[in-house]
């Protein structure tokens, strides 16, 4: 049974179509990843999954079927504009939202407890809301949408106020609810945490899905027939090679159709006068293929 599963969804406000047909299913187990440019519709889509907008037309199942009262308590949403109470105590505030989430008070208390623990903010648990730094308000509300071990976990921008070190820590819980066979579905902005973390991605431009696969797959669409290399010698005159480009002490041969790495490879390492230290086939990063996206490019 799928997660979630999108099918042709639409959404206009007074004219402005923000998002004109968009499928997608996201399976148990997953960490998926939803990136766009600002206005493409995702927060418009994920309030339509949460049941907080309706849809014009279309269907989205949520737990195998239309989202209900009980399923909202087998969500946690993290949403992009934060909101603690900020005059209540960090543990108070945590056990509260997590008592309107079905959980048992003691429950919620013991729960609450450990998650500080975990993210080392047990020393904060007395403290007031609007005593802790951003970073800090941020775990303290990310513990807040999973304590109730939602099924599904939709957060926008998890990592925004988050230094390196904490940034790990989240993500570790992220990569636990993932083991656990429960389903993340992450929205960011933050292009190399959607390639560190993400199982499969959509993205979305003009209100539209313009990709959707693997990683692996979406980048095998826009790789150019390259190779990287670095090394000492010359990388000139190589057969079967149509241009090369040279950035950062790092050389890129652009490949003529039909030449492969592998021939490439040989030819290099048949070289008396050269040594390679790095040769890679050249993929795209994400960064590269979302501005090649949003430029019109579709991919092969
Ligand atoms: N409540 C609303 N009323 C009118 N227009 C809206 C409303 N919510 C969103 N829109 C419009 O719908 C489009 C999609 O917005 P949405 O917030 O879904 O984008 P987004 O992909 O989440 O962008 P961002 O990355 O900036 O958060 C935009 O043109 C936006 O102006």
């Amino acid at each position: 049974m799928a997660m979630l599963n999108i099918v042709d969804v639409k959404k206009s406000f007074a004219g402005t179509e923000a998002v004109r047909g968009v499928s997608f299913n996201v399976e148990p187990g997953e960490l998926f990843g939803v990136l766009g440019p600002n206005g493409a519709g995702k927060t418009t889509t994920i309030r339509m999954i949460l049941d907080i907008l309706r849809p014009d037309s279309g269907s989205i199942e949520v737990l195998g079927g239309a989202m209900d009262e009980a399923k909202k308590n087998r969500i946690g949403y993290l949403p992009e504009e934060r909101g603690l109470y900020r005059n209540l105590k960090v543990l108070d505030c945590m056990v509260y939202l997590a008592t309107l989430k079905g959980l048992e008070r003691n429950e919620a208390r013991k729960r609450a407890s450990a998650y500080l623990e975990r993210v080392e903010l047990g020393h904060v648990a007395q403290k007031k809301v609007s005593e802790l730094s951003k970073g800090m308000q941020q775990k303290v509300q990310f513990g807040t949408t999973i304590l109730h071990e939602p099924d599904i976990v939709i957060i926008d921008e998890p990592f925004e106020a988050l230094d390196p070190v904490n940034t790990r820590m989240v993500k570790d819980l992220l990569f636990d609810i993932r083991r656990e066979g429960r389903a993340v579905l992450m929205c960011t902005h933050q292009m190399h945490l959607i390639e560190e973390m993400c199982d499969r991605i959509v993205m979305f431009n003009r209100g539209e899905i313009v990709l959707n696969g693997t990683l692996r797959d979406v980048r095998r669409r826009f790789a150019p027939n390259a190779v990287w290399v670095e090394g000492h010698g010359s990388f000139d005159n190589l057969p079967g090679i149509e241009s090369v480009q040279a950035e950062n002490g790092q050389v890129q041969l652009n490949l003529q159709a039909g030449t492969s790495p592998q021939s490439v490879f040989q030819a290099l390492a048949s070289r008396s006068d050269t040594t390679v230290d790095r040769f890679e086939v050249a993929i795209p990063s994400l960064d590269d293929i979302f501005v090649r996206v949003v430029n019109g490019e579709r991919g092969q």
